[in-house]
């Protein structure tokens, strides 16, 4: 009888024994989701924003990685402006719609702060703009306008152009050179690379040099999200290994600057910033100097790259478009030749590089919570992430066909373009906008001028790639394109900086 018992019991257990295992999976992600829930913050009495914690650790990462931008199109449509979800081990708060995304940038210091990955943070060194933050940031970007202000003036930005132009021409006569067809996302890498080195830090390097110091570079970019563990192997060893050489290339040119510093005429940003400081009576150190010139050409390459690849994609989609700005260039050569005074910008050419909208190199913005606070109804809880959304414009109200590429939606008679500046925020926006906005806008002007001017392009495969859009917006496998010459002699478009400065993105 006891034997009997016992085998019933086991036969029992094993008939509940997997019921038990599927139920104890299935509220796996409700007890993950209620263990998220408790963490609302108690005194407030606003909800947590709607939207799913997804797997236990692992949230929705895996969702995430896969759908691209879908992933967040698909949870607006379903949980609103203001969503939760877990990502990359953090619950995160997704925010879009202008009045939220103000909400966000205005609060910097205040509701929230910037958030970057620990490895971020050592590879590129405490003493950057990214990894500053509340009264420091504020002091930094500041300083008596020593970084931003002045390396970005209009004066300073006059003074790169000729060599920006310069080295825009000269990498489009190579494409143009070459028998097989050209990628342009790496041929804009490389030339952002050089923009950065040769314009922005002025250095004069050989091309063997160029080339060592771009793959670099790309180790320490790539190692730049990484675990923060320091050993042999590991990303952030090699990125920190990657900072130390450029770090290394950096400092001689570095110590000639300064021995040559009495020139009245500056050139670059490292003159701008050594003479400011020198002015105000300030000292910027070697470290200094050297972790500014890392950060710049981390800030401007892969961003102005992806969307100079993203211009001539829209390009080559839009022979209207080309045309278009092709007559409003001739135009201006010949007022230019007139009379130069009084003109107010390319206005077209502003309108498309404005409309690369639809393709915007950063997706969106991280922040943490430093308090709890209100958007949308919601509560934010203090220590969540919140990222706001820079490439949702497809789904915001003000756009109308927002799926299509229409440079006149800019045109300044027309009620889009006047829309809050927090509808279409490519730059960001508040006190930690864009320090580089300006000559970005310049790099993409001038390249446009400098394609159309010199020569004309076609799509060398069948179809145009996809694109994907982590870290940056980019075509998978390239986007490859054949360039032709238009002439051997000098390009028709003479470069003024005062038409390049028009209206502003
Ligand atoms: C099309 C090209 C570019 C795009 C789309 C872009 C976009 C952005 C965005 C969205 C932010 C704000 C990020 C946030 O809110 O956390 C930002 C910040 C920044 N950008 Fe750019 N950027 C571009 C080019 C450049 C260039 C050319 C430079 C410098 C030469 C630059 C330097 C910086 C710096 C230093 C910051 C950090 C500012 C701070 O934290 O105070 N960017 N950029």
């Amino acid at each position: 009888m006891e034997f009997k018992g016992l085998e019933s019991r086991e036969d029992a257990l094993s008939k509940v024994a997997p019921q038990a295992s599927i139920c104890l999976l299935i509220s796996f992600p409700h007890l993950w989701s209620l263990r998220w829930s408790l963490t609302r913050d108690r005194r407030c009495e606003l909800p947590l924003p709607e939207g799913s914690m997804g797997w236990p650790l692992v949230g929705e990462t895996f969702q995430w990685l896969f759908q691209g931008s879908n992933f967040h199109i698909s949870r607006r449509k379903r949980h609103g402006n203001v969503f939760k979800t877990h990502l990359l081990g953090k619950p995160l708060i997704r925010v879009t719609g202008a009045e939220n995304i103000r909400k966000v940038l205005m609060g910097e210091h205040t509701l929230v702060c910037t958030q970057w990955p620990q490895s971020t943070r050592i590879i590129l060194g405490p003493n950057t703009l990214v990894n500053s933050s509340g009264e420091l940031h504020k002091r930094r970007r500041k300083v008596a306008g020593r970084t931003c202000v002045t390396v970005f003036s209009r004066r300073a930005l006059e003074s790169y152009l000729p060599r920006l132009q310069h080295l825009i021409r000269s990498e489009i006569a190579k494409w143009c050179a070459e028998p097989a067809a050209v990628d342009v996302y790496s041929a804009t890498r490389s030339l952002t690379f050089r923009i950065a080195i040769g314009v922005l830090l002025g250095l004069r390097l050989d091309e063997e040099r160029i080339i060592y110091l771009a793959q670099v570079f790309e180790q320490l970019m790539s190692n730049l999200f990484s675990l923060p563990v320091d050993i042999p192997l590991s990303g952030l060893h090699k990125g920190i290994k990657a900072r130390e050489i450029l770090h290394a290339n950096m400092e001689k040119i570095i110590q000639e600057k300064l021995e040559q510093q009495n020139q009245e005429e500056h050139q670059d940003a490292f003159d701008y910033m050594l003479s400011t400081a020198k002015e105000q009576g300030q000292q910027i150190s070697i470290q200094e100097l050297k972790e500014t010139a890392v950060e710049l050409i981390f800030a401007a390459h892969s961003t102005t790259a992806s969307a100079a690849t993203s211009l001539v994609l829209q390009l080559l989609l839009h022979p209207e478009v080309v045309e278009r700005v092709r007559l409003e260039l001739e135009g201006h050569n010949l007022v230019l030749q007139l009379r130069w005074s009084g003109l107010t910008g390319l206005c077209y050419l502003d309108q498309v590089i404005r409309e690369l909208r639809l393709l915007p190199p950063v997706s969106g913005g991280y922040r943490t919570a430093l308090q709890t606070f209100e958007l949308d109804g919601y509560q934010i809880p203090k220590g969540w992430s919140v990222m706001y959304s820079i490439r949702d414009t497809e789904t915001a109200e003000i756009f109308q066909n927002p799926e299509l590429f229409d440079p006149d939606r800019f045109d300044q008679d027309q009620l889009e373009s006047r829309s809050s500046r927090f509808s279409y925020v490519p730059f960001g926006g508040g006190v930690r906008s864009c320090v580089g906005k300006e000559l970005a806008q310049i790099i993409l002007k001038t390249l446009s001028i400098e394609l159309i001017g010199t020569c004309t392009w076609t799509l060398a495969t069948e179809n145009f790639p996809r694109m994907q859009t982590v870290p940056v917006v980019h075509p998978v496998n390239g986007l490859h394109v054949n360039f032709i010459a238009l002439h051997d002699g000098e390009p028709q478009v003479t470069l003024r900086f005062e038409a390049l400065v028009g209206a502003a993105l």
